[in-house]
């Protein structure tokens, strides 16, 4: 099947050389990207106004201006810049180091090795979000090839499935994803009722759900519809379901099956219809097995299930969820906007994040507020003890280079622990081969010839 459009990465080719400008070009098309060639600063300034890029390749020494110049000056006025990568010759290394300071990904000497530079390139628009089309908008759940079949698969199931089991580490994004369902469903406007069943008191989880007459119990002086049926014609998600009790697994499930119930304090039964999207935290089969959950609940939930892999399973997802956090930020504050340094990234996607895209969420949050300027500098994330210059070696090794430390240490270990072996090493990690290589790569791990 052919693949949509947006997932070609859209690079935009700065260069005003001909021959240049001509091979990259060609060389970029046939490794699959979508190239936009421009020979003047000016039209590529346009063009990145307009479209969205991947990524970025440019020149310093341009016809109209100088290419560092303009990343500056992009960087200021506009809410978001892709990765630039500058191509420079000798003499003007100088400024690429300058504008690797200044948030610029990356830079290669000429004449440069093109097998490199397309790898590089590639690196990049991946971190980036790959395609630099359609995924930083709403309906993308992530870049990482687990969450991109999410997002591929959800829309056919919204169509089709009554019943949806999301399972995850708790702030991996399962209530979104069922909002996502939910949205794909068809009827937009229809209910989406939220219940965290871990929250609602034992005592009143029953009529919570069911609703009451008036009258019913002592504290009923009017009556009140439950979530099951507020959910009525669109889709109720039961976050937490491994907490339901046993009692109320049993009355769950006959709603489920007779599409009835009946409110606290009443006879006539009520219909109610929904789509039903459980969530958990919790092993459900390990709780059937353990006898906390009941199976037939089991079996009527879980026929289709969807695994939300933690953060750390999936850092290409990092980077792009720090951008798309960031870009919120300056969408809400345009006067006060804010970009990453690279070199905070690279720590961001060190770390293992244990509370998942809430965590990152929420940090992102803190350092766009807290960062005195434009540029997100590690101290921005892990506190002051980074601030660029400072001297006191007591704040020495700082939070991001002993998380990076940690990294490299453990990986080493686990390298060790399976004879460097890329393939079992990566699977006792539970991330892929890819993942494992570069984040060798990253953190600078060669193999034990090379240690
Ligand atoms: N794809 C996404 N795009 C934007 N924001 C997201 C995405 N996924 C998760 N979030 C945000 O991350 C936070 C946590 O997500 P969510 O509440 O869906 O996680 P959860 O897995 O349901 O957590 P819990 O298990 O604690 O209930 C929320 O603020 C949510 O808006």
């Amino acid at each position: 099947m052919a693949r949509p459009q947006e997932a070609m990465p859209r690079l935009c080719l700065i260069e005003d050389d001909e021959i240049m400008g001509e091979s990259l070009a060609e060389r970029f098309r046939l490794e699959g990207f979508d190239v936009d060639w421009w020979r003047r600063g000016a039209e590529a300034a346009e063009a990145l106004e307009k479209r969205r890029y991947a990524v970025v390749v440019s020149d310093i020494r341009l016809p109209d201006c100088n290419g560092g110049d303009l990343f500056l000056e992009l960087g200021a006025r506009l809410p978001m810049l892709p990765p630039f990568l500058f191509l420079t010759a000798y003499g003007t290394i100088d400024r690429a180091v300058e504008l690797l300071k200044a948030g610029a990904a990356d830079y290669v000497t000429k004449p440069f090795d093109p097998d490199a530079l397309v790898a590089r390139v590639r690196s990049l628009a991946q971190d980036y979000g790959g395609a630099g089309g359609s995924d930083m908008d709403g309906d993308a759940l992530g870049v990482s090839p687990a969450m991109r079949r999410i997002t591929e698969t959800l829309p056919r199931l919204a169509r089709n499935a009554s019943a949806l089991l999301i399972t995850g580490e708790s702030g991996v994004g399962k209530e979104h994803v069922a909002q996502f369902f939910h949205r794909h469903t068809g009827n937009p406007d229809a209910p989406f009722v939220a219940v965290n069943c871990a929250a609602i008191p034992e005592s009143l989880l029953e009529s919570e759900l069911f609703g009451y007459e008036k009258g019913a119990f002592s504290g009923a002086v009017k009556a009140k519809r439950g979530y099951f049926e507020q959910a009525h014609g669109g889709t109720l998600l039961l976050d937490e379901i491994g907490d339901m009790p046993l009692h109320m697994q049993v009355k769950l499930l006959r709603v489920l099956q007779e599409h009835k119930l009946r409110r606290l304090g009443s006879e006539a039964p009520t219909e109610v219809n929904f789509r039903l999207v459980c969530a958990t935290h919790q092993d459900l089969k390990a709780m059937v097995d353990a006898g906390t959950f009941r199976d037939d609940l089991y079996y009527r939930v879980h026929v289709i299930h969807l695994r939300i892999p933690p953060l750390r399973e999936r850092p290409e997802d990092i980077r792009w969820f720090v951008h798309h956090f960031v870009e919120s930020f300056n969408r809400a504050h345009p006067d006060e906007r804010r970009r990453l340094d690279p070199r905070t990234e690279q720590a961001l996607m060190s770390y293992s994040w244990p509370g998942n895209v809430r965590e990152l969420k929420h940090a992102v949050e803190r350092a766009c507020i807290l960062s005195p300027g434009p540029l997100l500098g590690a101290e921005a994330f892990f506190g002051e003890g980074l601030e660029a210059g400072k001297t006191d070696e007591s704040l020495s090794p700082s939070l991001a280079e002993y998380l990076i430390s940690c990294e490299r240490d453990y990986l080493r270990m686990m390298l060790e622990r399976h004879h460097w072996h890329m393939t079992h090493t990566a699977e006792a990690l539970g991330i892929t081969r890819k993942t494992l290589w570069e984040k060798l790569r990253r953190l600078g791990i060669e193999g034990p010839e090379g240690d």
